[in-house]
């Protein structure tokens, strides 16, 4: 039997696993071999707006003057950079939704990527960033962080792009990815929902949920 881990003491710095229960529970019901995909993509697509919340807790907000039907008051809004929203695809786009119903106002950013089976390298076969994408935020999105070779080559896509303030956002990831994503950009800050034990022979999360593609799509 194979337990997830969160060796907060051994990962590096930077990474935020977001433990609340609900994602916990919503996670768990992910892992299960039998959820079929349309559960499957519906759960995916709550815990993202849940991971939302936590990945835009440090936004800066500036007071303005509103009236109320009672009378005027200073209140919070928004201020500072703008966020883009970076899905790595094919399995970012189950984050993508979830992350949009709260976020409806983010640009969208695409980076096409898949793992060569042998090696796997990150292999790039799309690329559509917004224009001023140097003056927004990045949050870049996808479920699983295996070896972080994906993950480190869509943060080096997005950096070449102008980018300074970037972020990541996965379900799952394993130490091995989180290392390696580390060493190549220390300065990008990691949600996840949790941290497994190990990568497998072929570079799969265990325990994971498997191909997040395959079971977000139903190609498998
Ligand atoms: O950390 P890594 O070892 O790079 O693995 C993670 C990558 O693998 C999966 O994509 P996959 O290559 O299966 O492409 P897909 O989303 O099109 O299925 C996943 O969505 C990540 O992008
Ligand atoms: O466990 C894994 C590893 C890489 N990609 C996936 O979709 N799942
Ligand atoms: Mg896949």
């Amino acid at each position: 039997m194979n337990a997830p881990t969160s060796p907060k003491a051994a990962l590096p710095p930077n990474i935020v696993v977001v433990d609340h229960p609900l994602i916990q529970h919503k996670l768990t019901l992910m892992r299960r071999s039998r959820t079929p995909a349309n559960e499957f993509r519906l759960l995916l697509r709550e815990i993202s707006m849940l991971l939302a919340y936590e990945v835009t807790r440090d936004m800066p907000t500036e007071m303005t003057e509103i009236e109320t039907p009672l009378t005027t008051m200073q209140a919070p809004i928004l201020a500072g950079k703008k966020l883009c929203l970076v899905s790595v695809l094919r399995a970012g786009g189950g984050i993508l939704e979830g992350m949009l119903e709260i976020l409806p106002a983010a640009r969208v950013g695409h980076v096409g990527l898949y793992r060569d089976p042998v090696s796997l390298a990150a292999v790039e076969y799309y690329l559509k960033l917004p224009r001023d994408i140097s003056e927004r935020t990045a949050i870049i999105l996808d479920p699983m962080l295996a070896t972080g070779n994906s993950a480190a080559a869509a943060v080096s896509e997005v950096k070449a792009a102008g980018c300074q303030s970037v972020k990541f956002v996965c379900l799952i990831a394993a130490p091995e990815g989180l290392k390696t994503l580390h060493d190549a950009h220390p300065d990008v800050p990691v949600y996840t929902a949790a941290v497994d034990s190990h990568l497998n022979d072929h570079g799969y999360i265990v325990p994971g949920i498997g191909d997040a593609g395959d079971r977000i799509f139903g190609t498998k």
